[in-house]
C-alpha cells in the first residue's frame, strides 16, 4: 500500500539527518521525523509524501534513546532555534564529527583523518547577538522565533542559547514597545512598525547595541522608545535599522543611530574591536580565540610572511596574527566592516594591515595580476565557500599554506578539492562547535603546497 498522508505509523529509527531529523525506512520510502533519534521507535503520523520520501512528526515515543535530553521549552526545537537540544551534548559532538566523516566518504577521500569536534565552552546561552522577529499574537506585540519552514511567530522569552543579558535586554525592549503602543509589523500587509529585534553585548567590555528594524526611519513614538530603552542597564547604541521593504532580508540598507554609539567594542585576546550593526562578528565569545588559535597554530606564522586575511569582517584573524609577521592585507564585502578592520588596526597599534572593501572573488585577481606574492593565506567564507576565480588568483600569488576556516563543510570540501588539482595537499579537517544545540558545523583545516 503507498504511504498516506496522515497515517500513523511505527518506524525504527536508524540515522540522522544534515538537518538532525530522525532517518527510518519503510516499503522502500526513507521517511524524515522531526526530533527522532537513532535507536529510537516512534509511532509517527505522515505529514508531506514525495516520490521516494516522506515527512512524518512523532505522535509517541514507543522506545526511548539514552541520548535524548528532555529539555524544558519544547519550543526550543520546534522552532529550530535549537533543534539538536534533545540530544546529549556529547552526541551533539559526533553527530557533527560524523556529518564531515561522511561528507569526505561520499567525496571518495576517506584517507582524511578528521579530529574529534572541539566542545564549546559553554553550551547555553554562548551566543553574543540574537536577531528576533516582532509580531502581534492575539492582539500583542510579542518577541519569538518562527515555527520551522513557517512565519508563524512561537513568542518566547528565554531565547536559551543566548546570552540570558540579551534575553534580558529583548524582554524589557518588547516592554517599552508595548507601553508605548508601537504596532508590531505584520507582513502580509506589510503595515505596522518594528520588523526585527538585533541586540549585540560584549562579554568583555558589557556594551549593549540595541537595533530596532522598523518599516519607516521615523515614528511619532521613537523620542520616548528610545529615552526608555537607553535606560536599560548596559545599552550603550540604539540603531534604528530602515527596512521598508516586503522581504524575508532581515536588515535594511540604512542605519540610524537614535543614542549612543554607532558601535560597540568586544575583544578578542588582548585586542580590542569595534563592531558596526551590519558587521560580522562571530557569535560565540569564548569559543572564538580557540577556533582562531587552531588556525593560527596550523599557519605556523614566520615573521617575514605576506598574509591575507580573505572574506575579514572587522580584521580580527589577520589583526589577531599581524605582529608575528610581515604585512597583513584583507578585503571584505561589507564596506562598513572594512571601515571597522581598519579602525581596528589603528586601536591596537597595528601598522602592518590594511583592508580594503570589494568581493574577494575580484580584489584577489586584481591583486594576482598586481603581483603580489603571499606566504600564508587565511579564509573564512560565508557558507557558499569559495569561487573557481579566487581559488585561481590565490593559487597564482604562490602561498604555501592556505587555512581554511568554514561554516559549511559540504563547500568547504568542493573546495579543497580545487586546491588539490592545483598542487595543494591536505590530510585532516578538524570540526570546531561553534553553534551548540544547533545543527551547524565550523571546521578548519590546512592546505599545503606539495
Ligand atoms: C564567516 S564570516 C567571517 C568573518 C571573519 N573572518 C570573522 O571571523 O569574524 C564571512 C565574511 O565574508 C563576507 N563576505 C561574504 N561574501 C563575500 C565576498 N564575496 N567577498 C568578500 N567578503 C564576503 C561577509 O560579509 C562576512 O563578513
Amino acid at each position: 500500500m503507498n504511504m498516506q498522508k496522515n497515517q500513523i505509523i511505527d518506524l525504527e529509527i536508524t540515522d540522522l539527518s544534515y538537518e538532525a531529523m530522525g532517518v527510518a525506512h519503510y516499503n522502500g520510502m526513507t521517511v524524515f521525523v522531526t526530533n527522532a533519534l537513532p535507536g529510537e521507535v516512534v509511532s509517527a503520523k505522515i505529514l508531506k509524501v514525495k516520490k521516494n520520501f516522506a515527512f512524518a512528526k512523532i505522535e509517541k515515543i514507543k522506545k526511548e534513546s539514552p541520548d535524548r535530553v528532555k529539555i524544558k521549552l519544547n519550543q526550543w526545537v520546534q522552532t529550530g532555534l535549537a533543534s539538536l537540544a534533545h540530544i546529549k551534548y556529547e552526541k551533539q559532538l559526533v553527530f557533527k564529527r560524523n556529518q564531515v566523516v561522511n561528507l569526505l566518504k561520499k567525496a571518495h577521500l576517506d584517507d582524511i583523518e578528521v579530529g574529534q569536534t572541539l566542545a564549546s565552552p559553554e553550551q547555553k546561552g554562548y551566543r553574543n547577538k540574537a536577531q528576533v522577529p516582532v509580531r502581534e499574537v492575539k492582539g500583542k506585540l510579542e518577541i519569538g522565533f518562527f515555527r520551522r519552514h513557517s512565519h508563524d511567530l512561537v513568542p518566547l522569552t528565554n531565547f536559551f542559547t543566548t546570552d540570558p543579558e540579551i534575553d534580558r535586554v529583548l524582554v524589557a525592549v518588547r516592554d517599552v514597545l508595548r507601553r508605548n503602543q508601537v504596532p508590531a509589523y505584520d507582513e502580509i500587509h506589510n503595515k505596522g512598525e518594528v520588523r526585527y529585534l538585533d541586540v549585540r553585548r560584549s562579554k568583555a567590555t558589557g556594551e549593549i547595541m540595541v537595533i530596532l528594524v522598523c518599516l519607516h526611519n521615523d515614528f511619532v513614538q521613537l523620542p520616548r522608545v528610545a529615552a526608555e530603552i537607553s535606560q536599560i542597564p548596559g545599552v550603550t547604541s540604539i540603531i534604528l535599522n530602515h527596512n521598508p521593504k516586503k522581504t524575508n532580508v532581515i536588515l535594511g540598507q540604512k542605519d540610524y543611530v537614535v543614542y549612543g554609539d554607532d558601535h560597540i567594542t568586544d575583544q578578542i585576546g588582548n585586542l580590542k574591536f569595534r563592531i558596526s550593526p551590519k558587521s560580522f562578528f562571530q557569535i560565540n565569545s569564548l569559543q572564538t580565540p580557540r577556533l582562531y588559535n587552531l588556525a593560527i597554530e596550523k599557519a605556523d606564522l614566520k615573521p617575514s610572511d605576506v598574509v591575507v586575511d580573505a572574506y575579514s569582517g572587522i580584521g580580527t584573524i589577520g589583526l589577531s596574527v599581524a605582529k608575528h609577521v610581515k604585512a597583513v592585507r584583507g578585503m571584505e564585502v561589507i564596506a562598513d566592516a572594512v571601515r571597522d578592520a581598519n579602525a581596528n588596526a589603528k586601536l591596537n597599534n597595528i601598522s602592518n594591515a590594511k583592508y580594503v572593501t570589494g568581493k574577494a572573488e575580484e580584489i584577489m585577481p586584481h591583486w594576482a595580476k598586481e603581483g603580489l606574492k603571499t606566504d600564508v593565506v587565511f579564509v573564512d567564507p560565508p557558507r557558499k565557500g569559495l569561487t573557481p576565480e579566487f581559488i585561481d588568483a590565490t593559487v597564482k600569488t604562490g602561498p604555501k599554506k592556505v587555512v581554511y576556516i568554514s561554516c559549511n563543510p559540504a563547500t568547504m570540501i568542493r573546495d579543497l578539492q580545487l586546491f588539490k588539482e592545483q598542487g595543494y595537499q591536505f590530510d585532516r579537517i578538524d570540526p570546531v562547535d561553534m553553534f551548540p544545540q544547533t545543527p551547524h558545523v565550523e571546521a578548519v583545516t590546512i592546505l599545503t603546497k606539495n
